[in-house]
């Protein structure tokens, strides 16, 4: 008799199910929830099995959400909702869609026992699901579908597994961040964006910066150890450029991102703060790249007017220009013994070099030392030996914490870098023909190593400084100007952020020292944008200095300090699946 093959402990449940008219044998122990089909000759067939921690939610009765919300009440059925794996495309990560189970008791009792059994287990072994999230979403994020997206695919998702949001949807730049750095976030889990890469780096600088104004942390001290941020952060990718998300998931979709929050995922992220002098600049995780990277951003908000192809057509006229600057690279190597950039190894979920890393501590660090000294002698004398000091000229400059993959370079600016290792990759292109640069630039399309090119170079360092060369220091006329227009700005914030007042009140606040920051750096941006990096016929002398793009933004110093804080943050992901193992 059905009845009496039940066997109930807190987490162990035996019976017959039926799904459809086909009998099977279902079990859950421990992990698994697990199901065998027994033909009438009672000889097991195939089985499916379900983690415990992939289920998205039990229902009663015949239940379906998509294309639309369906009950059919019965007192035999209950519904299963789960994690489904396939494969996309060429892409390298596995793409998650719900998978649904109507399966049919033999009694109502067993079915009720079933379903308290399942959400007991639920609770056992997925403690770290978000009950509650706070969602920010911006309206005119990528092709303007954020609203659409998390309305009809993400929310019928986070209803079903039982989370409730709260949802924000912004009506300016910045919003989403100075709401987490003022307002009350007691019971949030979470935050979301519901964005591209720009809707994210708010959320970070809001998550960082909270953390940090609460530890009595300043943000400003280059040699701080800041406080890893409890909050975790969730991307629904909805953006031009989802890298962050593609990075740390391997697929950009939103579903996808969805089920990694309910089911409560949890990857650490290195985070590269950026300096000027005593003055946080941005936090970066994915790309911080002068040279031909800055001179693109900078041409392309030149052309915004042209919208995404904006990109293609600033990289061929920079190219097209094919400059190279002048500076002095100082870098503080990681241990090559642990990883190295050209080991061939690819950072997956669960990965083994992160797990093990214990960079959080960083004991090179000398704080009394002089951080931007032009006497490049002085520099080196003072760390006694330790930053390694490289100067020449160089087409580009570049730094990623990440692989930095997106759909048109699978394998990234630095394939082998790791999420969370507490080093980030530093790859160096020197001076070279226009051809060898294109080589170097096609290679990050294919499979081929583009480290593997005599004038290229990668190094897996802590941290960076960037300075240039003696004789061609910042232009201190140009830094009094934007210092004159920033105290302006201040003194009368409305000028530049309508409705932003809110800036001006808390003047010791970390949110206060971004909000100023992000103003100081919107005058200099303008007036850097006002530079052109294309030279033709209307250029008479090329610039000599380049811009920094710090994921996606212009900085407004050439100078800086870059550091890496690992495992600062978390993200609701996992890391890249290896989808041939999937
Ligand atoms: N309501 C809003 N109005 C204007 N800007 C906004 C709004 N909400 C967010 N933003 C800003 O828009 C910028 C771009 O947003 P997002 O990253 O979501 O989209 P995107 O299409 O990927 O953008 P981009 O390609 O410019 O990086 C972010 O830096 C964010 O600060």
């Amino acid at each position: 008799m059905i009845g009496k093959e039940m066997e109930i402990d807190s987490v162990k449940v035996e019976s017959s199910l039926w799904i459809g008219n086909k009998r099977y044998k279902a079990s859950l122990r421990g992990w698994y929830f697990s199901w065998t089909e027994v033909d009438k000759r009672n000889r097991e067939k195939k089985t499916v099995s379900v983690p415990v921690s992939e289920v998205i939610g039990v229902k009663e009765g015949r239940v379906e959400i998509q294309p639309r919300k369906k009950l059919e009440d019965s007192d035999l059925d209950f519904t299963l909702f789960y994690v489904k794996r396939s494969r996309r495309g060429n892409t390298r990560g596995t793409l998650w869609s719900l998978g649904r189970t109507q399966f049919c008791c033999p009694s109502r009792d067993v079915r009720d026992q079933w379903i308290t059994q399942l959400r007991t287990a639920l609770q056992t072994h997925s403690p770290s699901r978000p009950h509650r999230l706070l969602v920010f979403i911006n309206p005119f994020g990528g092709k303007k579908r954020g609203k659409q997206i998390y309305h009809s695919l993400v929310s019928p998702l986070f209803e079903l597994a039982g989370i409730s949001c709260h949802v924000v949807v912004t009506e300016r730049a910045n919003q989403a961040r100075d709401y987490i750095l003022k307002k009350d976030l007691t019971g949030f889990d979470g935050v979301v964006c519901v964005g591209g890469d720009g809707m994210f780096s708010e959320l970070l600088h809001g998550v960082i910066g909270r953390t940090q104004q609460e530890a009595g942390v300043s943000e400003h001290d280059p040699t701080v150890m800041l406080q890893p941020c409890d909050l975790r952060i969730g991307i629904i990718p909805a953006g031009s450029t989802d890298c962050v998300c593609f990075a740390s998931v391997g697929v950009n979709d939103p579903v996808t991102s969805a089920l990694h929050i309910i089911i409560g995922d949890s990857q650490p992220l290195d985070v590269c703060s950026v300096h000027h002098k005593s003055t946080l600049m941005k936090y970066s995780v994915s790309m911080v790249g002068y040279g031909f990277y800055g001179d693109v951003l900078a041409e392309s908000e030149r052309h915004r007017w042209m919208g995404p192809l904006r990109y293609d057509y600033s990289g061929c006229m920079v190219y097209l220009c094919n400059r190279n600057y002048a500076g002095v690279v100082q870098y503080l190597p990681a241990d090559s013994h642990v990883s190295s950039p050209r080991d061939n190894t690819r950072c997956l979920a669960g990965c083994r070099v992160c797990s093990e890393s214990k960079e959080r501590l960083f004991p090179h660090f000398d704080s009394s030392s002089s951080l931007y000294s032009a006497n490049l002698s002085q520099v080196s004398s003072e760390l006694e030996g330790e930053w390694v000091t490289i100067e020449g000229k160089f087409k580009c400059v570049s730094l990623t914490c990440m692989s930095s993959s997106c759909p048109r370079s699978p394998s990234g600016l630095s394939p082998s870098a790791h999420l969370a290792d507490g080093t980030v990759d530093l790859i160096l292109v020197r001076e070279t023909n226009p051809l060898g640069f294109l080589t170097y630039l096609h290679r990050h399309t294919t499979t081929q190593d583009q480290f593997d090119l005599p004038f290229v170079e990668v190094h897996r360092v802590k941290a960076v400084r960037f300075f240039l060369p003696p004789g061609e220091e910042e232009e201190e006329e140009y830094e009094e100007e934007i210092q004159s227009s920033s105290e302006r700005v201040s003194e009368d914030p409305d000028k530049l952020h309508n409705g932003d007042i809110a800036n001006a009140q808390s003047k010791t606040t970390s949110q206060h020292c971004l909000a100023g920051q992000k103003e100081r750096d919107t005058v200099k941006s303008a007036r850097r944008k006002k530079r052109s990096f294309v030279c033709g016929p209307c250029c008479t002398k090329p610039p000599s200095v380049s811009v920094w793009n710090c994921d996606g933004e212009i900085l407004p110093h050439t100078e800086i300090l870059c550091r890496v804080h690992g495992q600062l943050v978390r993200l609701f992901a996992r890391g890249i699946e290896d989808s041939t193992g999937a």
